[in-house]
C-alpha cells in the first residue's frame, strides 16, 4: 500500500489545465481565464466630468462670485463641439466629456442660474477639480487580467468595459460517473430484499461540481464483465476526462471494475492506498483518460473524493486548490493510529476568542453517510500518530467552510 501523499502526486503530478475556448462573456461567470486579458481601449476614452454642474476654467471663477455665459452642453455620449474661452462655462452631466478649453467642474450645488444663458459660480474651485483623466482607469494595451482568474463579477465587468464580447477560458472537465453493484437501485425505487439504493453518485457529483467540474451520470453497472465493459465505453464515448468509478473496487470475487477495465487497455498506477476509510483506491488510465476507482462505501468514496478527485478536477480546470486544511484544539481524546492515514469524521466550532476546538464522532464505520452529512471537518491523522489528550492540536480538512 502506497501512502496518502505519494497516490496525490501519483495522482496530480503534471497536470495541466485543459484546453482553452472561447466563449461570450455572458456564459462566463465563474470560468477560469485561460489567457491574459488585455485592454482593446483605455478608459475613459477621454476627460470626462465625474459630476452633474458646469465645465470652468478654474482661473474665471478664483475670485467668485463670478458671473459666466453659458454656451452649450456636454451630456454623456453627447460631447460639445467647441471650447471655453474666459468667461464662458459649458453645462456638463455626470460621464460628459469635459470640453476644450475647460479644465475644472464646479457642481452645480455652488452655482446659480441666474437665467438659460448665464450662472454666478458662488465659490471657487481647484483646478482639475472633479475631471476625471483618460485613462484612469485603465489604457489600452495593459493587461488587465492574468490566466487562471476566476472571472468573477469584478472581472467580468472589467473584461466588458476593455472591450471584449469573448474571453478565452479553460475548458470544464468532464468527469463521467459509474455506480456498480448489483444491489443497488435508484432513489425512488422499490428495493427488494438486500438491495439498497444508490446514494454515493450524488454526493460525487456535488463535489465535482463544486470543484468546477461537469458531470455524467453513467447510472448503475451490475457486477458483471459485459456490464462494466459497457459502461466503459459509454464514458469513452462522452468524452470524459475523468471516469470515475464507485464500488467493486476491493478484494471480493463481484469486484470487477479494474480486472474489466485492465482487459479494455486501462494501465494501472496503482490500486490500495493506506488511508482510512478509502483503502480500495485505485488510479488507472485509458486514452488519456483518468480512471479513479473510489471504494463503495459512502464514506469512503466522499472522503475520497475531497482528497483526489476534487484537487484532480481543479488542476483540469485551472483552479487554485480548493482544499482548505487548519489546526484545531481535540475537545476529547483520540486513541493511537495504526499505519493508515485516517480521516475521522468530526465537528468543529470556535469558542468565545476564536479558537477551533474538534470533536470526532464516536462511530466511524463507513457506511455511515448520515454522520458524515453531520461532520464539517475531517480529523487528519498521520500514520501511527501516537494518542492524543484533549487540548493536543490536530490538523482538520474543513468540508463546510461557512460553518467555521
Ligand atoms: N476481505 C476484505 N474485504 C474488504 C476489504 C479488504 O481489504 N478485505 N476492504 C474493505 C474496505 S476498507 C472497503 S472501503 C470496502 C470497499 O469495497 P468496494 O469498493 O469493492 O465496494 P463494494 O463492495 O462494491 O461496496 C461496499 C459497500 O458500499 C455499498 N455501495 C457500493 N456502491 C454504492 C453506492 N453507489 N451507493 C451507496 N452504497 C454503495 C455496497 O452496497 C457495500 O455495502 O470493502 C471492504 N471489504
Ligand atoms: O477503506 Mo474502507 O474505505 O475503510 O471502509
Amino acid at each position: 500500500m502506497i501512502s496518502v501523499a505519494e497516490a496525490r502526486s501519483r495522482l496530480l503530478d503534471g497536470v495541466e489545465p485543459l484546453e482553452a475556448e472561447r466563449i461570450a462573456i455572458d456564459r462566463a461567470n465563474n470560468r477560469i481565464l485561460a489567457d491574459d486579458l488585455t485592454a482593446l481601449r483605455t478608459q475613459p476614452p477621454l476627460p470626462v466630468s465625474a459630476m452633474d454642474g458646469y465645465a470652468v476654467r478654474a482661473l474665471d471663477i478664483a475670485g467668485a462670485p463670478a458671473s459666466l455665459t453659458v454656451i452649450g452642453q456636454a451630456a454623456a455620449g453627447h460631447p460639445f463641439d467647441g471650447t471655453v474661452k474666459q468667461g464662458e462655462t459649458v453645462r456638463i452631466f455626470t460621464g460628459g466629456v469635459v470640453p476644450d478649453g475647460a479644465d475644472t467642474i464646479l457642481i452645480q450645488e455652488n452655482a446659480t442660474v441666474v437665467d438659460d444663458g448665464a450662472i454666478t459660480a458662488n465659490q471657487s474651485e481647484t483646478k482639475g477639480r472633479f475631471i476625471r483623466p483618460a485613462g484612469l482607469d485603465f489604457s489600452e494595451g495593459e493587461r488587465l487580467l492574468t490566466a487562471g482568474t476566476p472571472l468573477d463579477a469584478g472581472a467580468l465587468c472589467l473584461a466588458a468595459a476593455a472591450n471584449h464580447p469573448d474571453v478565452s477560458v479553460v475548458r470544464i472537465p468532464r468527469v463521467a460517473i459509474l455506480a456498480t453493484g448489483d444491489e443497488l437501485l435508484p432513489p425512488g425505487s422499490q428495493p427488494g430484499p438486500g438491495q439498497i439504493i444508490a446514494s454515493n453518485s450524488y454526493g460525487v457529483a456535488a463535489l465535482v461540481r463544486e470543484a468546477g467540474g461537469e458531470t455524467t451520470d453513467l447510472g448503475i453497472a451490475a457486477d458483471t464483465r459485459e456490464a462494466l465493459s459497457d459502461a466503459l465505453d459509454r464514458a469513452v464515448a462522452a468524452r470524459a476526462d475523468v471516469i470515475v468509478t464507485l464500488g467493486g473496487a476491493s478484494v471480493g470475487d463481484h469486484d470487477l471494475v479494474q480486472e474489466t477495465f485492465v482487459a479494455k487497455g486501462m494501465t494501472l498506477d496503482f490500486w490500495k492506498i493506506a488511508m482510512r476509510p478509502g483503502k480500495p483506491l485505485m488510479l488507472g488510465r485509458l486514452d488519456g483518460i483518468q480512471v479513479l476507482g473510489l471504494p463503495g462505501n459512502p464514506v469512503s468514496s466522499l472522503v475520497c473524493t475531497h482528497l483526489f478527485l476534487k484537487p484532480l478536477i481543479a488542476r483540469l480546470a485551472g483552479r487554485s486548490a480548493v482544499e482548505l486544511r487548519m489546526s484545531a484544539l481535540l475537545a476529547e481524546p483520540l486513541p493511537a493510529n495504526d499505519r493508515r492515514e485516517d480521516y475521522l469524521r468530526a465537528l468543529a466550532w470556535r469558542d468565545g476568542a476564536g479558537k477551533l476546538h474538534v470533536r470526532a464522532f464516536d462511530r466511524q464505520d463507513s457506511s455511515m453517510i448520515r454522520i458524515f452529512a453531520e461532520a464539517n471537518v475531517l480529523i487528519a491523522r498521520p500514520p501511527h500518530a501516537p494518542a492524543a489528550v484533549t487540548g493536543d492540536a490536530v490538523e482538520v480538512v474543513v468540508l463546510k467552510p461557512a460553518t467555521i
